[in-house]
């Protein structure tokens, strides 16, 4: 199995962690893929520190889970190269995969088992003790609030309560970074409550957090740094604070990707 090379129009990757030391949570240089004539992801750098909260936003189709695909060991990429604290995901991917936990968006899970099997089954596959894994199975399921479902099947499961069951088979071994595609979508915002407070905390005791997210008042309040992405390619990126330059990140984010200017058509739909 061949490592992807680097996209051949961009420069070569630096060697070793970049400027200032630190070795970041994930550092993706150059990152592409074609899908038939389609360029989804057009060579995508970006670096996540280690201990950040990273929120990448888009619009619809702009490469975002094309990209975190291709981090997280689930799509080979046709050009580039994605470190998980400096090891690299496509020559060493059970290493990388010991430290990443991944929420993939639209990826079927085994939703023949009950919730606490599916959870149970995450951690026996990570090679977990299996004392280790019962107790945190029953800690995950109270803090999803799915505790009363345990039993149930995944595939009797709701769209918010399934995000849950796969967000807590994601953290089962107590991953380094976690990777998730749209964590939020279809979850009640009690739940979403819950799931931002276990966040917090997983980033306060040292966890890197990258989300993928339409929601930009969310991704403003909760992340300390964000990348906008948009026809493949990266088109801001750093804190919070810097990307959104004093506006607010929905009003920074129309301005980068651009609206929709003109309200013509649909009139057959106006009622009055
Ligand atoms: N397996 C595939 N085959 C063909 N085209 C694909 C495939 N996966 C993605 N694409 C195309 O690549 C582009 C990027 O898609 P991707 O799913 O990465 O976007 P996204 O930013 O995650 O979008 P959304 O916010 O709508 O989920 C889109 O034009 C999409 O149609």
């Amino acid at each position: 199995m061949t490592a992807p090379q680097p996209h051949p129009a961009l420069p070569p990757t630096p060697a070793g962690p970049p400027p200032g030391g630190a070795v970041p949570a994930l550092s993706i240089r150059g990152l592409a893929k074609r899908f038939g004539t389609k360029i989804a992801v057009d060579g995508i750098s970006l670096d996540v520190p280690a201990g950040s909260f990273y929120g990448i936003v888009g619009p619809n189709g702009a490469g975002k889970t094309t990209t975190l695909s291709m981090a997280t060991g689930l799509l080979r990429p046709d050009f580039g190269t994605a470190l998980v604290h400096g090891v690299d995901v496509w020559v060493n991917p059970l290493e990388a995969k010991r430290l990443m936990g991944i929420l993939p968006d639209g990826v079927r899970l085994f939703d023949r088992l009950t919730g606490e099997q599916l959870i149970t089954y995450a951690g026996l596959l990570r090679g977990m003790d299996r004392g280790v894994v019962a107790s945190r199975v029953g800690e995950l399921l109270a803090a999803m609030d799915l505790a009363q479902d345990a039993g149930t099947l995944v595939v009797d499961y709701s769209a918010g309560m399934t995000k849950k069951i796969a967000l807590a088979s994601a953290l089962i071994h107590a991953p380094r970074l976690l990777v998730l595609d749209e964590p939020f979508e279809a979850v009640d915002p009690v739940s979403a409550s819950n799931i931002r407070s276990i966040l917090d905390s997983y980033v306060a005791s040292g966890g890197t957090v990258i989300v993928s997210s339409h929601v930009m008042d969310l991704v403003q309040r909760m992340c300390d740094h964000v990348a906008v992405v948009a026809g493949g390619r990266v088109l801001a990126a750093g804190t919070v604070d810097e990307v959104r330059a004093g506006a607010s990140l929905e009003d920074r984010f129309v301005q980068l990707v651009g609206g929709r200017s003109h309200t013509e058509g649909l009139e057959w739909l106006r009622t009055s």
